[in-house]
């Protein structure tokens, strides 16, 4: 039980849902009581273990954990020491300064103000390496409310359609302190381990299988060479040989959102019976 890989995955709030689709996807067993905190999963030597995701890099800098899934932010805003091993697609978000409709802030205007954030890690080091000497408020959550009530004057908070920020009458200014998604972390330093390996290149699988479609398509080995230039593929399309004189069958994976620009492209240099198929799993 020893080699188990130990994985930490958010248990609850934006990223909890997507990172347990993505890793059912990727073939691993997955909680199916949202109360459940760990879940050990024998055949695939992976335990998960459900975590507030801001605690996610705390256990895994601590080396408790081998992995985990947190937001860039979460963690940077920890200082805990682990790193990114890879970004995982969604969760998509800016860390930026907001304040009232119409105040026109500048970033220059901020010493001197109370800033509203739940990530006091990520704003005293912004402000400390500008120079910036403001106060910091630390909120657990809903910042935004925090202008109207009157404790800040400015917010840090997470931005992702903008629709809260919206709807509490702020706007954002400056650029973004942070872009920021969710990302699978381990421990800095830690040794070259073939499971993270093993747990990295089915995650890749997964995003792979979501950005690209396989197409296949038959065309005249005259404009092979048209035909090949749209759809290179990873390493060079499969050419087969077609019950048909002069013809020939090309397979090649495309990316999923140019797939229809891509046939109507290849219908032109006269290709047919060109199809598209889902990836459900790959290793590349
Ligand atoms: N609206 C959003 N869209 C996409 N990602 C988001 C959104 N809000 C937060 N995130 C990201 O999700 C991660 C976790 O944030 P989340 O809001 O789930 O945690 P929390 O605020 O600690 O928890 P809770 O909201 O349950 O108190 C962060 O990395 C953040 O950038
Ligand atoms: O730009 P938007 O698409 O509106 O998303 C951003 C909001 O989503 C998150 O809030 P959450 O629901 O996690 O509540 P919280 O403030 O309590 O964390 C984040 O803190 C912002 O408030
Ligand atoms: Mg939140």
């Amino acid at each position: 039980m020893t080699d188990l890989l130990r994985i930490a995955v958010p248990n609850k709030g934006q990223l909890s849902e997507p990172a347990v689709a993505m890793l059912r996807e990727a073939g691993y067993r997955q909680r199916k009581d949202s109360r459940d905190l760990v879940l050990l999963d024998p055949d695939n030597g992976a335990e998960f273990f459900f975590l507030r995701p801001r605690d996610i890099a705390v256990y895994v800098g601590e080396g408790i954990l081998n992995v985990g899934i947190t937001g860039r932010d979460m963690l940077l805003d920890s200082g805990a020491p682990v790193e990114e091993l890879l970004p995982l697609g969604f969760g998509g978000s800016t860390f930026r300064f907001a304040a009232r409709n119409g105040s026109s802030m500048t970033v220059e205007d901020l010493a001197g103000k109370r800033i509203a954030t739940s990530y006091e890690g990520l704003l005293t080091s912004y402000l400390a390496e500008r120079g910036i000497d403001a106060r910091v408020i630390h909120l657990d959550g809903a910042v935004e409310s925090s202008i109207q009530l009157g404790v800040a004057d400015v917010v840090a908070d997470v931005v992702s359609t903008g629709t809260t920020l919206r709807q509490a009458g702020l706007e954002p200014f400056g650029e973004p302190i942070l872009v920021s998604e969710a990302v699978v972390i381990r421990r800095k330093g830690a040794p070259d381990d073939p499971k993270v390996e093993q747990l990295l290149r089915r995650l890749r699988g997964v995003l792979v299988a979501r950005d690209y479609v396989m197409m296949d398509y038959d065309v005249h080995a005259e404009r092979l060479e048209e035909a090949t230039a749209l759809t290179p593929g990873m390493e060079g399309p499969t050419v087969s040989p077609l019950h048909r004189e002069g013809w020939v069958a090309v397979r090649a994976m495309v990316p999923r959102r140019d797939a229809q620009r891509i046939m109507d492209d290849l219908w032109e240099i006269g290709a047919r019976a060109i199809l598209v198929t889902d990836i459900y799993a790959c290793r590349l």
